[in-house]
């Protein structure tokens, strides 16, 4: 097997498409630094399944694409294929050519591995190449970091290439395909152990309950076939008796109905008679009332006969119906008296009561006046108390000076004893009230500045308020105080201005010996009507002027302008303005409220005179009322007396005529007559009623047998109706057994258990069974399903478990021979290299010796290997210790010896002779070409020595920035395309 061509494109600095053609043999590739040489054993390192980006010598895979250069915009594929001569099957592939391609797309960052132009897997080609000497870690590639590695390497990682040379890699590959299986079946059986350990634990107690289960059953079943049969027996006796007790209770209901029938017809036909006898019963009671109202009538009418039978006598023997006018007319006389006499005291009483309602009205009135005179002095009062408040707090400012400035008032506490000290300006001058607002304003605070008598007197005060700390105050030196006034012109001017009423000094007085101070302070200050004039006055004067309003408005020095609602209490002035008009106004309310005091006091005398009139006038009211009840009283009699009289009269007359006496014969025939008619009625009557009683009677014997029959029938009923509840409930209960404990209809039961059985006995059976079933205690029925679940399912986890159990043992005796295999592998090959090593060593360095030794020899599946080595003349030493170059030597001794031992079909040393001297280069071609009959060689070299080992040779350049392009060279031209692109450099 040999490569037979490399086809780039895309790749590193391979920007084109480049096809290289290789041939047994060695074949060199030369060219100056950087121009692609190496990309080449890179490519082919790449396409043989490298993952590893730093041996690629990239930071990620996507280097591997053409990145771009100067003139060439970057690829977005990288794509290599190596075609390899199979023709001898060294690959286990059943074709003369193998093409293994890998291709990486920069977007996604996806490789494709292809082999014959298939798709395939990355593992499907490290398979394909295993143990054939290809591969990254193989001897198919090495580089000149390589072999300065191998000299570097630690013992252990050395061990690789051995390996390698041995064919262990596959076993060990195996192996640790191996020990994974092992740790997956170990897991599995810990996992099923663990299965199995848990259904042992179920599996016991399951045993048990399945078994008390089956005997469960087999109880039931018994006693199923004897207590069904048993309650067959029981349901088809109790229908028989529930049947013959229905026929009965039908024919007792028959009889009661007709009973029943019988009974309301008779208790209807005596409710009728009742009813006749209840309405007689009434005709009766009401003849009879009749009746003694009748009788008492015909007595009465008797006893008038005879009364009057004796009047009439008595009145025919009579004479003294003259006495009786007589009378009458006295009577009449009296009467009259007694009218007039009541209607005179009537009319005293209606008067007095006209006067008590007027004076009652009058009282009300009075009362109302009162009240308002009391709510008229409360008023008063509490504006008195206000004003009285008021006029206080206004002393205590205007007298006791309390919202003058602290220093103000420590210097006037000292007045007393100087009479330098004059006074508070604001408290030294005077003016009318309608400048209050105007002089106010002007002045300001200067209302608070302090006239003294000198300068002097000024400082010794001030030098007092600093002594001791009093405060501050301002002052006006009477002495050094010069007049300000308006310039002449102004004064000339201003009187010709709207609203100028004059300098507010003139508006002032005080006395004399203050007049400077007065000008001082206002004697350039200008009194106006309003804002709008005083505004127009400043204009007119160049603000030179302070311009004050009436209503206390300013315009500054200046023009600028203050005003608003100004705060009256700050000034002294407007104080004591108030506290003259509260005081007046204090004295007017007092007038007022005294004034309103003694009209109260004559309204309360007027009241209390109305108050005893009133109660004079009550009491002969009172009085009078009786007098005019006893006239009544009087009067009702005297014509009671009048109408007797005259009743009489009249009566005497009709008793002399016998005009009563026949009327009363009249009325008492028809009276007894009536009697008589009653008499007869309720007679007949009571015979009707006595008839209705007896019936009654018979009717009521009738009903007493009737319903003795039916209270017998009745009992009857009961008796049979409890009886077939009774047997209806033995029957559901029958029923219920069946359906609910054997879930069978009663038809199911009787169609299939017809046993004859002794009754008695299948009964007593049936309880000792059932004592049976009930002492098993809870019964898990599906216990015996559920047991052969777990049971099927032990088993089968068990014979898994087993199963593992083999294929564990199995797997640790593959791995234990593969063990073997590898041991004997190894140690033969590291035997053969050990031999082979020392003889080229002492061919390259022309004589000494050299070993390679384990360094575990007990542990040859993971020793390190160290080599010790002996140049001519020298001692023996490790070969770290060696020189670049001698390092070099020893690896590619070391290198040829394994070739040696384990011959690789293809080779590509990449510079892997640089360190080494001329004569060590010839020795190292030498060995090539000794080597190439077995192994194909590409070999990237700048040695001349090694170029003319050479059987084709390219020359890699860059004629394109960046890009590499191979061609093919001789000899002579290869020497001096190295030399001189070389020392030109790229
Ligand atoms: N992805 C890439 N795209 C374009 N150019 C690349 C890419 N990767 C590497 N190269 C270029 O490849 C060159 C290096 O190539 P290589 O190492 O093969 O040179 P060489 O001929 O072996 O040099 P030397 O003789 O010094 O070892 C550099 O010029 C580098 O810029």
């Amino acid at each position: 097997m040999y490569l037979k061509r490399i086809e780039l494109h895309g790749f590193k600095s391979f920007a084109d498409k480049v096809n290289v053609e290789f041939q047994p043999g060695i074949t060199g590739i030369v060219g100056p630094n950087g121009c692609g040489k190496s990309n080449i054993s890179d490519a082919v390192r790449w396409v043989l399944g490298e993952q590893s980006v730093k041996s690629l010598r990239g930071s990620n895979m996507a280097d591997v694409i053409f990145a771009g250069s100067e003139d060439r915009r970057a690829q977005n594929l990288a794509e290599v294929t190596l075609v390899f001569d199979n023709s001898d099957r060294t690959l286990n592939y059943d074709y003369n050519e193998v093409e293994i391609t890998r291709r990486l797309y920069r977007q996604g960052n996806e490789a494709e591995y292809l082999l014959n132009r298939q798709q395939c897997r990355l593992k499907d080609i490290t398979d394909l190449i295993l143990d054939t000497g290809l591969g990254r870690d193989s001897l198919s590639i090495i580089s000149q970091g390589n072999i300065s590695n191998f000299a570097d390497n630690r013992p252990e990682e050395r061990r690789v290439i051995f390996e390698e040379a041995a064919g262990v890699s596959k076993y060990k590959k195996r192996k640790i395909e191996a020990i994974r299986k092992l740790e997956r079946t170990k897991e599995n059986l810990d996992r099923i152990g663990d299965i199995v350990y848990e259904l042992e634990k179920q599996i016991t107690p399951l045993k048990k309950q399945k078994e008390k289960a089956e005997t469960y059953l087999e109880l039931k079943e018994k006693l199923t076939s004897i207590e069904v049969n048993v309650l067959v027996h029981e349901i088809s006796e109790t229908n028989a008796s529930l049947e013959e007790l229905s026929k009965i209770l039908k024919s007792l209901n028959e009889k009661q109905a007709a009973l029943d029938a019988e009974i309301l017809l008779k208790e209807s036909a005596n409710d009728e008679i009742k009813k006749k006898m209840f309405v007689l019963d009434n005709e009766i009671n009401a003849l009879q009332s009749q009746l003694l109202e009748a009788m008492s009538e015909v007595s009465r009418l008797e006893t008038s006969k005879v009364e009057v039978d004796q009047k009439r006598k008595h009145a025919l023997e009579s004479k003294d119906n003259k006495d009786i006018a007589h009378k009458l007319e006295n009577l009449k006389a009296i009467l009259a008296d007694v009218v007039e006499e009541y209607n005179n005291r009537v009319g005293r009483l209606e008067e007095t009561e006209k006067e008590l309602n007027d004076l009652s009205n009058k009282q009300k009135k009075m009362t109302l006046m009162i009240q308002e005179k009391h709510q008229s002095i409360s008023h008063l009062t509490q504006e008195i108390t206000k004003d009285k408040n008021r006029q206080e707090i206004l002393i205590d400012l205007v007298e006791n000076k309390s919202n003058y400035h602290s220093g103000v008032k420590a210097v006037m506490s000292l007045s007393n004893q100087n009479p330098d000290i004059i006074g508070v300006f604001g408290d030294l001058i005077k003016n009318d009230q309608e400048y209050d607002l105007a002089i106010s304003t002007a002045l300001g605070s200067a209302l608070q500045f302090i006239v003294t008598k000198d300068d002097l007197q000024a400082r010794l005060a001030i030098k007092f308020l600093r002594d001791n700390k009093a405060g501050r105050a301002t002052f006006l030196p009477l002495e050094t105080m010069e007049p300000r006034l308006l310039r002449e012109e102004h004064e000339i001017l201003c009187p010709t201005l709207d609203g100028y009423l004059g300098v507010v000094s003139d508006f002032v007085s005080s006395d004399k010996k203050i007049e400077n101070v007065i000008l001082n302070q206002l004697g350039n200050v200008i009194l106006a009507d309003n804002i709008d004039h005083a505004s127009e006055i400043s204009k007119a004067t160049y603000a030179r002027y302070k311009v004050v309003t009436l209503d206390g408005n300013i315009v500054n020095v200046g023009g600028s302008l203050t005003g608003g609602s100004a705060n009256k209490q700050q000034s002294s002035i407007i104080q004591k303005r108030e506290l003259e008009k509260v005081k007046e106004h204090l004295k007017e309310l007092e007038n007022k409220l005294a004034k309103e005091k003694n009209e109260l006091n004559s309204l309360e005398n007027e009241s209390k005179e109305i108050s005893h009139t009133l109660l004079q006038k009550q009491m002969s009211y009172a009085k009078l009322e009786v007098v005019v009840q006893n006239k009544k009283e009087e009067l009702i009699v005297a014509k009671g007396e009048y109408e007797d009289l005259s009743h009489q009269n009249v009566e005497l007359e009709d008793f002399k005529s016998g005009k009563i006496n026949n009327q009363l014969v009249i009325e008492l025939n028809e009276a007894i007559q009536h009697r008589d008619q009653l008499t007869e009625q309720i007679k007949s009557k009571r015979e009707m009623r006595m008839s209705y009683v007896n019936e009654n009677e018979q009717l009521e014997n009738a009903l007493k047998t009737l319903r003795k029959d039916l209270k017998d029938i009745q009992s009857q009923v009961n008796e049979k109706a409890i009886a077939s509840t009774k047997q209806e409930a033995s029957l559901n209960n029958y029923l219920n057994r069946l359906s609910n404990e054997y879930a069978m209809t009663y038809e199911y039961a009787s169609e299939n258990y017809q046993e004859e059985l002794d009754m008695e006995s299948a009964r007593y059976e049936v309880a000792v069974l059932r004592n049976e079933i009930n002492a098993l205690g809870h019964v898990n029925l599906d216990s015996i399903e559920e047991y052969e679940k777990v049971s099927k399912r032990y088993e089968d986890m068990n014979g898994q478990r087993l199963d593992l159990i083999q294929a564990q043992d199995k797997i640790i005796q593959a791995i234990d021979e593969m063990d073997d295999i590898m041991v004997e592998k190894f140690s033969t090959t590291f035997d053969k290299i050990n031999y082979q090593f020392n003889l080229v060593f002492r061919e390259l360095f022309g004589g000494g010796r050299a070993e390679i030794k384990y360094t575990d020899p007990n542990n040859i599946l993971e020793t390190g290997i160290d080599i010790d080595v002996q140049p001519p003349g020298k001692s023996v030493s490790n070969i770290t210790l060696f020189s670049g170059g001698e390092k070099a030597l020893i690896a590619i001794s070391c290198l040829f010896a394994i070739l040696k031992v384990r011959p690789v079909p293809m080779c590509i040393l990449d510079e892997v002779e640089a360190a080494l001297d001329m004569a060590n280069v010839e020795r190292f071609a030498k060995f090539l070409r000794e080597f190439s009959s077995q192994t194909q060689f590409i070999v990237v070299t700048h040695r001349e020595g090694t170029m003319e080992e050479c059987d084709l040779l390219y020359g890699a350049t860059m004629q394109q920035k960046g890009v590499t392009k191979l061609v093919s060279v001789k000899l002579e031209e290869a020497v001096d395309f190295s030399n001189d692109q070389h020392q030109g450099g790229v």
